[in-house]
């Protein structure tokens, strides 16, 4: 009798071998809480060792998100190391898919690098926290004006504090199988701090996370860094240039890691 009390333990497993729905709802939840839970372990070590607010706390949260790829079936295959063996700031800059991009951005972030993020990320629980003791700048998209000040001023605060950053210059999460146009700030703020950009990409997350088919399954992210592109001299007049320059290429190596051809027809930056 007392075995059928195991019955309901057994749901879980036979679940996860019929139905992928299900996979898909339970690596989604499971992705948040781990999180979450990690954030709160986080934040009194962070606390503990600088006092606050500071870029170093990013030493704790990368090593404390490092393993949960395991977790969800991700493995990284990386290239390119030699790229970030670079001195001094710089502005790292890459595509963005999903709020999985933070496992893969753990993966290579290199000391005293933070990053950019819309303002709403304050205001999610444990994660909001920890990520104001790790020094994200916070930017209010859907005011243009104050953005772009918060950004002019990292620039700033990025030569001072000798600190890098990185940007998703989409601007926002895309899983349409291509790279959104790039908006300008990162390329501002690189060329006013006159700092190298280094670009990232991520390949396509469509052989294992289906948005609308509602399937998460196991799989290998590539991610390619690639060679600087050097600033030191440019105003902002050239900007816009520096931004296309940059899309050409984090484009064309994107559809080249995630198996398209550069022929698909994309959004274009023009
Ligand atoms: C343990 C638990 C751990 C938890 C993990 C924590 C990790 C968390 C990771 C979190 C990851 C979270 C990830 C996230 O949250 S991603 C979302 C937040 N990030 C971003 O949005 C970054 C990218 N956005 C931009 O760069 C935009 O440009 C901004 C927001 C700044 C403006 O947006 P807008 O839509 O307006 O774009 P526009 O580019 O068309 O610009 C319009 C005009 O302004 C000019 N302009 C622009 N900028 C500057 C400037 N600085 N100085 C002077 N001028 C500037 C520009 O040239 C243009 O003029 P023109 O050229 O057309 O004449
Ligand atoms: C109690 C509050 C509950 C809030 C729940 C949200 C918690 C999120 C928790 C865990 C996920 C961990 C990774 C967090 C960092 C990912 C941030 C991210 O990817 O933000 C999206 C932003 O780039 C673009 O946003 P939009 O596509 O423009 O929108």
């Amino acid at each position: 009798m007392e075995v059928l009390w195991l019955l309901p333990l057994l749901v879980v497993p036979i679940l996860f071998w019929t139905s992928t729905t299900f996979v898909f709802y339970f690596k989604k939840c499971f992705y948040v809480a781990y999180m979450m839970l990690l954030a709160m372990i986080s934040i009194p070590m962070c606390i503990v060792k600088s006092g606050g607010r500071d870029i170093e706390n990013m030493r704790i949260i990368r090593f404390m998100v490092r393993h949960v790829k395991y977790f969800l079936g991700l493995r990284f295959e990386i290239s390119g190391w030699e790229h970030l063996q670079t001195g001094g700031p710089y502005v790292i800059i890459s595509n963005h898919q999903s709020s999985i991009d933070v496992l893969g951005m753990m993966e290579v972030l290199p000391d005293r690098c933070t990053t950019i993020a819309k303002k709403e990320l304050l205001w999610a629980g444990t994660v909001g926290m920890v990520c104001w003791l790790g020094g994200i700048v916070f930017i209010n998209r859907k005011k243009t004006s104050d953005a772009k000040s918060v950004m002019t001023d990292t620039a700033k605060i990025m030569l001072h504090d000798k600190i890098r950053l990185w940007v998703f210059p989409e601007g926002t999460r895309n899983q349409k199988g291509d790279i959104l146009p790039f908006k300008k700030g990162a390329f501002h703020l690189a060329v006013q701090a006159q700092a190298p950009i280094i670009p990232i990409v991520f390949s396509s997350y469509s052989n294992f996370y289906l948005r609308k088919e509602k399937e998460f399954k196991s799989g290998t992210i590539t991610l390619k860094i690639l060679p600087k592109i050097e600033t030191k001299g440019l105003t902002s007049e050239d900007v816009s240039s520096l931004c296309d320059r940059s899309y050409d290429v984090m484009r064309s190596v994107f559809l080249e890691i995630s198996g398209q051809t550069s022929q698909s027809n994309g959004p274009s930056n023009h």
